[in-house]
């Protein structure tokens, strides 16, 4: 199994044309911890994401282990929101022995490794299956077999259960503690969904709204797992977090001259 990296992330930012998308982010993810990345639509998350995966060169500097990140590498595995990411023409198995068979991995180590990560998503009964004939919560939990087989030591998640309906979305929430916890890697989260953030992260890092988004708030969560919405903890968490993302909103808003000043608390 692989063990967690650490990622720093130094005075990370990004202009695109004229476009100052994100400036100044700073922060230190420690080895095996889970944070989850929330902020108002279109603030940077998945390019953030897709920075640390090595696909988005930004200025700054990211570290994986205190290792520059210069380009995508089998250190770092992405789970996307879509299961379009897996091949249609291949069924499970071979879906997530890919990988390996390109790296030249002997058929017996792949199938063995295979069968090991489709069982600790829990889909060893659809091992045999193609993508057409899964739900959308196996389906992305074939993308996450497909991407722990390599054992990864940090996992990049860019809102994996959003296109998920709620009670699906809420039994991989609780697999994907379990998988964690059993793997040991690191895992960044992007999640539009501030309850997800609260029951899964260690850390819920907010950001501020575009242009030059940074971050703007880090909340430690220290409760034990599982979490309890109903926790007085969780809710006031909730309120602080909701509160800090609609800040930002009610800004970008104002900015834009769609809210007018005495309608906004
Ligand atoms: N390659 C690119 N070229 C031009 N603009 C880009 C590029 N990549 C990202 N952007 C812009 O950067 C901003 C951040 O986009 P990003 O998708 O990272 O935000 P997000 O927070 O993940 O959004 P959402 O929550 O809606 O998924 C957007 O304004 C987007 O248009």
């Amino acid at each position: 199994m692989a063990h967690g990296s650490s990622v720093s992330l130094k005075r990370v930012g990004l202009t695109i044309g004229s476009n100052d998308i994100m400036a100044g982010i700073d922060l230190d993810i420690r080895a095996g911890e889970f944070v989850c990345l929330l902020g108002p639509s279109g603030c940077g998350k998945s390019t953030l994401l897709n920075a640390i995966a090595g696909f988005q060169d930004v200025s700054g500097e990211i570290s994986v282990d205190g290792k520059r990140v210069k380009g995508p590498g089998l250190d770092r595995g992405v789970v996307f929101q879509s299961s379009e990411a897996l091949f249609p023409w291949l069924s499970v198995r071979e879906n997530v022995e890919y990988g390996l068979k390109l790296r030249g991995v002997a058929s017996a180590e792949r199938r063995a490794a295979a069968e090991r990560y489709v069982s600790l998503v829990g889909l060893k009964h659809a091992i045999d299956k193609f993508p057409a004939e899964l739900s959308g919560g196996m389906r992305q939990r074939a993308q996450i077999a497909r991407v722990l087989v390599n054992e990864p030591s940090v996992v990049l998640m860019d809102e994996p259960f959003g296109a998920l309906d709620a009670q699906t979305r809420e039994v991989l929430q609780s697999e994907l503690d379990r998988i964690w916890k059993s793997t040991g890697c690191t895992i960044v989260f992007v999640t539009h969904d501030i309850w997800e953030a609260i029951l899964l992260a260690d850390r819920v890092v907010t950001m501020t709204a575009g242009p030059r988004a940074h971050i703007k708030t880090i909340e430690e969560v220290h409760l034990p797992h599982p979490r309890d919405p109903a926790d007085p903890a969780c809710m006031a968490l909730y309120a602080r977090i909701r509160d800090d993302i609609g800040a930002e909103v009610t800004r970008v808003l104002r900015a834009q001259g769609l809210l007018e000043e005495e309608s906004v608390k």
